[in-house]
C-alpha cells in the first residue's frame, strides 16, 4: 500500500499549557469557589516576556543540517524552540510559566524519513551535537531535558513530519506506523480500514506512536487491550551505529527479545522510526458503568479476583475514598449520588455478544464480592471527561494551586503498604491541607499500578514545594520495593532511583548497550542511563 497520512492534524500545544487551546475552558465558577474553600486563590499568569537563549550552534552546524533535511526543516525560530523545551509535567509547566527557558534546544530539526534520521545522527555524532528525539512532547519525567555539557549544542529531533500509516496486514492484524503520528491521527487512519489500536493514555490527544514505544506507555484500556509495549510486534530503529530492525515473527526463541531493549529506551539508544503494532477490529459496542465499594481495599480485592480469573473487562479503574469524594464534588467530574466509599468504572468493548458475555460474568463476580452497581451514569461521565484533567491542571496552576501526579506499581500483597507509605510521604512533605488522591487503573494477575494525584497550596514557589515532595514519594516507593515508574518512564526525574530497582549489574548492562549503539553518547545525554 502507499503511505496514508492523516487528513486532520492535531493543532500545536502552547508552550506553557496542555492541549488544544480551543478545548481549554478555564476554571468553572463553581469549581473556583470550591477550590477557594480549601486553598488560597492567587492569580499567577505565565510570563511570556522572556527571550529564548541564543542558539549555541554555528552557521556551519546549521548549514550541515540543512543540507541533510532541507532548509525549511531546520528551524531556529524562537516560538518553536520555546515549544520544544522540556515536556508537560507540572515542574516543566512551572518552569515555562516562570520564564525559565534554560533547557531550550538550539535548533529544531524535522526529518521526513528513516534515512534522514540516519543522516542527522551521523552528522550529529561527527559534530558532537546532542540529539533529543521529540514526539508529542508530553513527557512527564524529564525525558526531553538533555544534558548539553560537552556538546556543541542540542538538536530537538522533531518527528512530526513522519506521520504515515506505512502498511496494514489485515490477515495478521498488524499495522506499521511512523513515529510522529499522534494518538487520534493513528486511530483515524486505522478506522478507515475498520481497525483500531486501542491505546488511550490520558495524553492521547498529543502523544505519538514513537513516544508510546519509547516510554512503554500504558493506556486507559490496558485491562482489555494491554500496555503499548504488549501491542508492539516490530520496530525499526536508527542508531548512530546503524539500523536495527526487529520483529520478523510474532514470537521467537532467538536469544533475548531485543524489541524489549528498544521499547522504553527513551531516545537514549536510538530513534524509533517505524512501529509495527497488533491492531483489532473497531468495537461494535462500548459500555461503561459504575460500581461502588465500601473501601479501596474491597474494590482492589475485586480487581485482583477478576485479573486472576482471566475475567478483566476492557477498562477497569478504582478511585480511593478521597478521589471518589473529590470527583463527585466536582460538577465537571464523575456524576452520581453521594460520595461515600470508592467508585469503580468498568468498561466493555467488542462485539455485542462478547460484551454481553463478559459483562454477565464480571457482574456476577462483582456482585458476589459485595459491590453495588451504580448503572451507566458514572461510567459514561468518565468516558465523556476522560481527557479533561490536564486542562483542569492548567486552570488550577493559574490560580496558584499546585497539582501533580505520580505513579508506581507493585504486587498485590504489597499494595496497601505502598499506598500508605507514598500517601504519608506526600502529606508530610507538603503539610496541612494537602489532598492526596489515588486510583488503580492498570491491573495484572500479580499486581497493579497506583496513580496518585496531589493538590496543595502553591505559595510563592510551587516548584520549590513540589520537588522535595516528589523526592520523598520516590524514596517511599524505593523503600516499599515498588517500581519507580509503571508507565511514565525514567527520564531524568527517576534516574537517581533506577539503580536501586535494577541493581548495579543491570545499570552496567544499560551503559554497555548505550556504548555499543551510541559510542559518542549524543542521544538524549543524561536521560535514562544511570
Ligand atoms: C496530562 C498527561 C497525561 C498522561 N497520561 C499518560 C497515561 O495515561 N499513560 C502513559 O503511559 N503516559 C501518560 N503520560 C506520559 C506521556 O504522555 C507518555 O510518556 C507518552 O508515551 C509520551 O509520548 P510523546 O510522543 O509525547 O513523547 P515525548 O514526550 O516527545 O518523548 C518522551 C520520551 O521518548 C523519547 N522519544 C519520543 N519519540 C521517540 C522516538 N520516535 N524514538 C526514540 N525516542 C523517542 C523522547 O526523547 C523522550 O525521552 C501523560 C502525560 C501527560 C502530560
Amino acid at each position: 500500500m502507499t503511505t496514508e497520512r492523516p487528513a486532520v492534524l492535531q493543532p500545536e500545544m502552547p508552550a506553557t499549557r496542555w492541549g488544544d487551546p480551543a478545548h481549554a475552558t478555564g476554571l468553572p465558577d463553581g469549581v473556583r469557589e470550591l477550590v477557594g474553600l480549601v486553598f488560597p486563590i492567587q492569580d499567577t499568569p505565565a510570563r511570556t516576556d522572556v527571550a529564548v537563549p541564543a542558539s549555541r550552534l554555528t552557521a556551519e552546524h546549521v548549514a550541515g543540517l540543512r543540507a541533510l533535511v532541507g532548509d525549511e526543516n531546520v528551524v531556529l525560530d524562537d516560538g518553536l524552540r520555546r515549544q520544544r523545551t522540556r515536556g508537560k509535567s507540572t515542574p516543566d509547566l512551572l518552569r515555562q510559566r516562570a520564564g525559565d527557558l534554560g533547557d531550550a534546544p538550539d535548533v529544531v530539526v524535522r526529518p521526513g524519513s528513516h534515512d534522514e534520521v540516519v543522516a542527522v545522527l551521523a552528522h550529529a555524532a561527527e559534530q558532537r551535537i546532542a540529539v533529543v528525539p521529540f514526539g508529542g512532547g508530553t513527557a512527564v519525567t524529564g525525558g526531553l531535558v538533555a544534558d548539553a555539557t560537552g556538546f556543541a549544542g542540542v538538536v530537538s529531533l522533531d518527528l512530526g513530519r513522519m506521520r504515515g500509516l506505512l502498511a496494514l496486514d489485515p490477515v495478521s492484524s498488524t499495522a506499521t506506523l511512523e513515529p510522529g503520528l499522534r494518538g487520534p491521527e493513528a486511530e483515524a487512519l486505522l478506522a478507515e480500514h475498520g481497525m483500531m489500536l486501542g491505546h488511550f493514555p490520558q495524553s492521547f490527544e498529543y502523544a505519538t506512536i514513537g513516544g508510546f514505544a519509547a516510554t512503554r506507555s500504558s493506556g486507559q484500556s490496558s485491562a482489555g487491550y494491554g500496555r503499548f509495549d504488549a501491542m508492539v510486534v516490530g520496530l525499526r530503529v536508527a542508531t548512530p551505529a546503524g539500523e536495527v530492525r526487529l520483529g520478523s515473527a510474532p514470537a521467537n526463541a532467538s536469544g533475548p527479545d531485543l524489541r524489549e531493549l528498544f521499547l522504553g529506551s527513551e531516545g537514549a539508544l536510538g530513534v524509533i522510526t517505524e512501529v509495527t503494532v497488533r491492531v483489532r477490529p473497531l468495537p461494535e459496542v462500548k459500555q461503561y458503568e459504575g460500581w461502588r465499594w465500601a473501601s479501596f481495599a474491597a474494590g482492589a480485592d475485586a480487581m485482583r479476583t477478576l485479573a486472576q480469573a482471566d475475567l478483566l473487562p476492557t477498562v477497569i479503574r478504582l478511585s480511593d475514598e478521597n478521589e471518589t469524594a473529590i470527583n463527585l464534588a466536582d460538577p465537571s467530574g464523575i456524576g452520581g449520588e453521594g460520595s461515600a466509599g470508592c467508585l469503580m468504572v468498568v468498561g466493555y468493548e467488542g462485539t455485542a455478544d462478547a460484551v454481553a458475555a463478559k459483562r454477565a460474568a464480571v457482574t456476577a463476580v462483582l456482585s458476589g464480592l459485595g459491590g453495588t452497581a451504580e448503572g451507566a451514569g458514572p461510567g459514561e461521565a468518565w468516558a465523556h471527561g476522560r481527557f479533561n484533567a490536564p486542562y483542569l491542571r492548567d486552570s488550577l496552576l493559574d490560580v496558584g494551586v499546585l497539582v501533580e501526579t505520580l505513579e508506581t506499581a507493585t504486587f498485590w500483597s504489597n499494595r496497601e503498604n505502598l499506598y500508605a507509605r507514598v500517601k504519608a510521604a506526600l502529606e508530610e512533605s507538603l503539610g496541612e491541607g494537602t489532598m492526596v488522591l489515588c486510583h488503580i487503573s492498570h491491573v495484572y494477575p500479580t499486581g497493579c499500578s497506583l496513580y496518585f494525584t496531589v493538590a496543595a497550596r502553591g505559595d510563592d514557589d510551587p516548584l520549590a514545594r513540589w520537588l522535595p515532595a516528589k523526592a520523598a514519594a520516590s524514596e517511599a516507593i524505593v523503600a516499599a520495593s515498588a517500581a519507580i515508574t509503571h508507565h511514565h518512564a525514567v527520564g531524568t526525574d527517576h534516574k537517581p532511583y533506577l539503580t536501586a530497582e535494577i541493581g548495579e549489574v543491570g545499570a552496567a548492562v544499560l551503559r554497555a548497550v548505550k556504548e555499543t549503539v551510541d559510542p559518542a553518547g549524543i542521544l538524549n545525554p543524561g536521560v535514562l542511563i544511570p
